[in-house]
C-alpha cells in the first residue's frame, strides 16, 4: 500500500517548481517579497518533523550577553550550516551543526525559487505567545552584506514589525517614519532584501493570546571563516 506514499524530502523536492506569487513591499531603504512557499499539509508535516528532530541550545548557547549581562533567550533557538561556520550575534557565538538532510532540502528548494545561496539557517521556536524577539537588525559581520535573508515561517501566525532606525531615535533626532507590520503565516516566506538590514530593525513582539508554537527558520549567507 505505499505506491501513493511520497516521503517528506520528495514532497520538498516538488516545491522547487513551484511560482511563488509575491507581494513586494517598500519603504525608504526597506525592501521585503512575502510569499506563500509550501501548501498547508507540506507545511505542517515538515513542521511534525522539525518538532520530533530538532534538539534545541540549552545552557550558555541559549543566551545573549548585553548592557553587560547574560539573559536567557525569549525562545528556543539552534543552528545549523555548512562546516566551521559560527555566527556571533548579541554577544554570544553560536556554532552550526552539521545540516540534516530536511533542512537540506529546504535550503535547496528556497535557493531554487529565489535563485539565491544560503550556507547557515538560524531556527527559532517560540512555545507560545510569551516567546518573543526584540527589535533588532540582523547586520552582523558574519553576514554577507549583500545577500539576503530568507525567513520561512511554521505554525502559528505572529504578527513581525519593522521599524526604522531614525524612528528609534530620543527627540529631536527622531523621524517619524511609519512602521511596517506583517503577519507572518504558516508556510510563507519572507525575503528581507539589502539594504533592509542596515536602517530598520525587526521585532516579533509578545501576544498574550497566541497560543501554540512557531518555528521560523532563517536562512542566510554567511561569510567564510579565514
Ligand atoms: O522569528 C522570526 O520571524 C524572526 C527571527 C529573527 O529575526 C532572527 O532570528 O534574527
Ligand atoms: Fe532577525
Amino acid at each position: 500500500m505505499e505506491a501513493n506514499y511520497r516521503s517528506l524530502e520528495q514532497e520538498l523536492e516538488a516545491v522547487k517548481n513551484r511560482k511563488v506569487l509575491w507581494r513586494k513591499i517598500t519603504a525608504e531603504n526597506l525592501d521585503v517579497d512575502y510569499g506563500l512557499l509550501l501548501p498547508r499539509l507540506l507545511g505542517s508535516r515538515l513542521l511534525d518533523r522539525l518538532e520530533s528532530e530538532l534538539e534545541y541550545f540549552t545552557g550558555d548557547l541559549a543566551k545573549i550577553f548585553v548592557y553587560g549581562k547574560w539573559h536567557p533567550i525569549h525562545r528556543q533557538q539552534v543552528a545549523f550550516g555548512d562546516t566551521g561556520l559560527t555566527y556571533t550575534f548579541s554577544g554570544n557565538t553560536i556554532p552550526a551543526l552539521k545540516w540534516t538532510p530536511v533542512l537540506l532540502c529546504v535550503r535547496d528548494i528556497i535557493t531554487a525559487v529565489t535563485g539565491h545561496y544560503f550556507n547557515f539557517v538560524l531556527i527559532n521556536r517560540y512555545r507560545d505567545g510569551s516567546d518573543h524577539i526584540s527589535e533588532h537588525r540582523d547586520d552582523e559581520r558574519d553576514l554577507d552584506p549583500a545577500a539576503p535573508i530568507a525567513s520561512l515561517s511554521l505554525g502559528r501566525a505572529r504578527d513581525f514589525i519593522f521599524k526604522h532606525c531614525d524612528a528609534r531615535k530620543p527627540e529631536p533626532y527622531k523621524r517619524n517614519v511609519s512602521t511596517v507590520k506583517l503577519v507572518l503565516e504558516h508556510g510563507y516566506l519572507l525575503m528581507m532584501n539589502p539594504p533592509t538590514n542596515k536602517m530598520w530593525y525587526h521585532s516579533l513582539p509578545p501576544r498574550k493570546n497566541c497560543h501554540g508554537v512557531r518555528v521560523n527558520l532563517t536562512f542566510r549567507k554567511m561569510v567564510q571563516p579565514s
